[in-house]
Formats: C-alpha cells, sequence, structure tokens
C-alpha cells in the first residue's frame, strides 16, 4: 500500500449541493501534501470524510488501507488539528494532553516529550484560558502528534503564529516526513507553504482542479520562466531593443533591472545566449511559484478551471 490516502469518484452532497463532486486522487505515503482551494471549495469536506466523521454519498476513500466510515481504531492513527481548535480553558496544557492521551490510548509517557517538542514546556501547568492564540496552536499541534500517528492532518496550521512560529511548525512537518509520517496541510498561505511540501490538491467548487507533484504541475502549466537581468550601465536601450527583436519582451523593473519572461520550451538556449551577452552584468530566473500555478488553473472562485486533473 503506497498511499495513505486514495479516493476515487468521491462525491459529498448536502442536498442538492456536492461539497464534493466525483474527486480521484492520493496522498503517497510518507509525504507532505498540499490542500489547497479557495473557501467553499470542498477541503474541510474532504477532512471530515478522510476523519469518518461523516460518511461519503458516493465514490471509494481508502485511508490507511481502510474504509474510515466507522473505523474506530482507525482514529488512533490520524493526527488531526481542526482549524480552530477550542481546548478546555481551565485544564492546563499538561492536563488537557493526559486526558486525550487517555481517549487516545496512547502513552502518556509522550506528553512532556510533545509539549518540549512545541515549545510549551514553560507554560505546560498553566491554564490554557492564559494561553496566546499561537500558544493554543501549538497546544492542538501536540494533541495531533499524540501517538505517533501514521497520518497528520493539519487544517490551516499557521493560523495565528508570529513567523518564527511557523517555522517552527514547518519544522515539526519536515521531521514527521523524515519520520516516513504523511501530512495533509490545508492552508490559504500559498507562499509559506510552497517550500514544505512534496505536491498539491487543488479544489474548486467540489471539483479536483489538479493534483501532482509541484514539478508535474509546473510541467502541466507549462508557465515561462522569469528571467532577471540587470544590463551594463548605459547599455539598457540598446539591450532592450536587441531583447525585442529576438522576440522576449522586457519589462524595466524599478530596481534598473529588466524582467524577461522566457518560455519553457527554450529556457536554456536563451539563458546560454543571455549569460554569454556582454551588454549583461547579472542574471536571476525564477520558476513559477505555487501562488501563480494556483492562478493559471483557475482555482479562485469565479475562475473557470483550465486543467481538468
Ligand atoms: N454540513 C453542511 N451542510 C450543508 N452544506 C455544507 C455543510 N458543510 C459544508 N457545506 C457546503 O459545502 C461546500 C464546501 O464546504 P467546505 O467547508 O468543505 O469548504 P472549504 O474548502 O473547507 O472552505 P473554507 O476554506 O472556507 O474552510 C460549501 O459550499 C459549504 O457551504
Amino acid at each position: 500500500m503506497n498511499h495513505a490516502i486514495e479516493f476515487e469518484a468521491l462525491t459529498k452532497r448536502y442536498g442538492a449541493l456536492a461539497a464534493l463532486d466525483g474527486v480521484s486522487a492520493c496522498v503517497p505515503r510518507g509525504q507532505v501534501i498540499g490542500l489547497l482551494g479557495h473557501n467553499g471549495a470542498g477541503k474541510s469536506t474532504l477532512i471530515k470524510l478522510i476523519l469518518g466523521l461523516i460518511a461519503p454519498s458516493g465514490g471509494r476513500l481508502e485511508v490507511l488501507g481502510q474504509s474510515p466510515w466507522r473505523a474506530h481504531a482507525l482514529r488512533r492513527r490520524i493526527g488531526y488539528l481542526p482549524e480552530s481548535a477550542t481546548f478546555y480553558a481551565s485544564l492546563s496544557g499538561r492536563e488537557l494532553l493526559d486526558y486525550l492521551a487517555r481517549l487516545k490510548q496512547a502513552s502518556r509517557s509522550q506528553v512532556s516529550a510533545l509539549l518540549e517538542r512545541v515549545g510549551l514546556t514553560h507554560a505546560a501547568d498553566r491554564r490554557i484560558g492564559t494561553y496566546s492564540k499561537g500558544m493554543r496552536q501549538r497546544l492542538g499541534l501536540a494533541q495531533a502528534l499524540l501517538g505517533s500517528p501514521e497520518l497528520v492532518l493539519l487544517d490551516e496550521p499557521t493560523t495565528g503564529l508570529d513567523p518564527q512560529a511557523s517555522r517552527e511548525l514547518y519544522r515539526i512537518v519536515g521531521e514527521l516526513r523524515a519520520d516516513g509520517r504523511s501530512v495533509l496541510l490545508s492552508s490559504h498561505l500559498l507562499a509559506e507553504l510552497e517550500p514544505h511540501i512534496d505536491g498539491a490538491l487543488i479544489l474548486r467548487q467540489g471539483r479536483l482542479l489538479a493534483a501532482g507533484s509541484l514539478h508535474t504541475l509546473g510541467e502541466q502549466a507549462a508557465l515561462p520562466a522569469q528571467v532577471l537581468v540587470r544590463p551594463r550601465e548605459q547599455a539598457m536601450p540598446e539591450l532592450i531593443a536587441r531583447l525585442e527583436t529576438g522576440g522576449l519582451s522586457a519589462q524595466p523593473r524599478p530596481d534598473g533591472r529588466l524582467e524577461l519572461q522566457v518560455p519553457r520550451a527554450s529556457k536554456l538556449h536563451m539563458l546560454r545566449e543571455l549569460l554569454a551577452d556582454p551588454a549583461i552584468v547579472d542574471l536571476d530566473v525564477r520558476e513559477p511559484t505555487l501562488a501563480q500555478l494556483y492562478d493559471w488553473l483557475g482555482a479562485g472562485p469565479q475562475s473557470g478551471a483550465k486543467v481538468a486533473a
């Protein structure tokens, strides 16, 4: 079994509304996959189906090799951080984790190590009611990791975290991957997410727009690479004219560089020519970002889809 999660023609209806409408994809084991889509795309519905909290209306869903609906023992193998986790304010962080460890039949000896791992040791015995939003989110992550789950679902995990705490969270996500765990992580913060995921599932209005590794999605989209060149002093007008004659439009930027959109197919050839050009003193290449890919796919609420997964 190579997939932590696998679904085919998965559908969930609420009356006439299809919150998920015949989606098929998988989350490979040991990978970190971003679950992306605008509000109402169907992300939470998919997470609830994976957790076995709701039943599908149609299609097939396997989580760690089992159908999750009514599979109570499976829940112990899955960690879940909900989008806005609320906890018993009168318990301390340690008491809450002790209590949840008992419910999950996980070893209570993990509690101190988990509090340390999420940076809450100093506040472990304080009431959760006194925690900041970021501290509650870190406590939520600690409870998701109780029992060393094989699959971890994180719904908007960096909401309310400062940049340092977000980096810490992604460090833990990296450790989970290194340890062979699978992670499905929903987020709207594409630039923040991009360096930490192996691939993405992109939903729009209940349908799957695209799924796969970022490299595969980039190849599918065939978006141009952005090349920034710094011309030698006084060489800008002549260079713009020459590039335009060669079929490249060059936009001057406020920082004195020229921005070129270089088609993927001719990227290497163009780069060789640019590197050899005596009018150019510096050059940077930027691959399309996840945010550009997301826009190109038309994942926004109003846009039309360009790629069927
Ligand atoms: N229990 C429910 N009853 C009726 N409609 C629902 C229910 N749950 C979700 N929906 C609808 O299903 C669609 C998908 O909702 P879902 O919560 O899965 O979206 P989402 O991608 O998680 O959005 P967000 O980013 O806002 O959390 C929405 O149109 C939503 O209104």
